[in-house]
């Protein structure tokens, strides 16, 4: 099957350091892969250039066969590819509803400028409401932004990439600052959504990994080491080595 994202040798420089360094994978249709790696490994500035923000120095992005390597950043979700945890993506005024509608309407190319009026519309708010029923959020509708708890931010950000209705999603630790029944609640979301998008996932809690990625690979220095199952990434020595320690050794 043709993969539906195809990252190929990607290199970006910053003065002395290779921040990504002949980076390689593939994302199949439908597969949850997980990028790990220590610290400074490169997984920020990766995403950033499959997002479109920062511009590769050498290497290809390939979405749906299609080379987007060198599509703006705003362009991407049209062509199938959604990212999570933009900053200001949330309007902390309006409500949950009204964000939605918001991302419907900008998705679909309607004015910016006129977001409140827009935010009212019925023909938006019927289709917010689904996205946020797919996220466990249809309680929350009509509360503000400002109002939720941090792992629920969370949850809209991923009911926002999903109204961008594209087939890849890019998620930046969806997990960080959760505490431990807030990660098991969004694990338990990205599980009920995995197999109908292909979700690239970077994150550092390796419980949260081992339990939803179909594949992972492995970032050091800004180089892939390895793509493999979750059985294979956790029994390889270098991995072991560079990264795990003896935790889930
Ligand atoms: N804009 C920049 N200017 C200079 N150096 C940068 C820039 N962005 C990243 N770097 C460097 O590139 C390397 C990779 O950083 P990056 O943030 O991508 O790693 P990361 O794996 O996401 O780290 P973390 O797990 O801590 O988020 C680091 O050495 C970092 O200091």
């Amino acid at each position: 099957m043709n993969p539906q994202l195809s990252v190929q040798a990607l290199e970006k420089t910053f003065g002395a350091v290779k921040a990504t360094n002949g980076a390689s994978f593939d994302i199949a249709p439908g597969e949850l892969h997980a990028i790990i790696g220590p610290n400074g490994a490169g997984k920020s500035t990766l995403i950033a250039q499959i997002a479109g923000e920062i511009r590769p120095d050498k290497g290809r992005i390939f979405l749906n066969g299609q080379d987007i390597t060198d599509v703006p950043a705003h362009q991407r979700p049209r062509l199938g590819l959604a990212r999570a945890f933009q900053v200001s993506q949330l309007y902390p005024e309006f409500t949950l509803l009204e964000n939605v509608a918001v991302a419907i309407a900008a998705r679909d190319g309607q004015t910016f400028g006129l977001w409140k009026p827009m935010a009212s519309d019925q023909s938006l708010l019927a289709p917010a409401a689904d996205y946020l029923a797919r996220v466990g959020l249809e309680a929350r509708g009509h509360a503000q932004v400002s109002a939720l708890s941090h792992g629920e931010r969370r949850q809209l950000e991923i009911a926002l990439a999903l109204a961008q209705e594209a087939s890849v999603l890019l998620l930046d630790e969806p997990m960080a600052g959760m505490g431990a029944q807030e990660s098991a609640r969004m694990t338990q979301l990205l599980l009920e959504l995995k197999g109908r998008y292909a979700i690239l996932l970077v994150e550092h809690d390796m419980d949260a990994v081992f339990a939803l990625a179909d594949r992972i690979t492995v970032l050091v220095y800004g180089q892939t080491i390895l793509t493999g199952s979750v059985e294979q990434v956790r029994n390889d020595p270098h991995v072991r080595a560079a990264y795990l320690g003896e935790e889930h050794a």
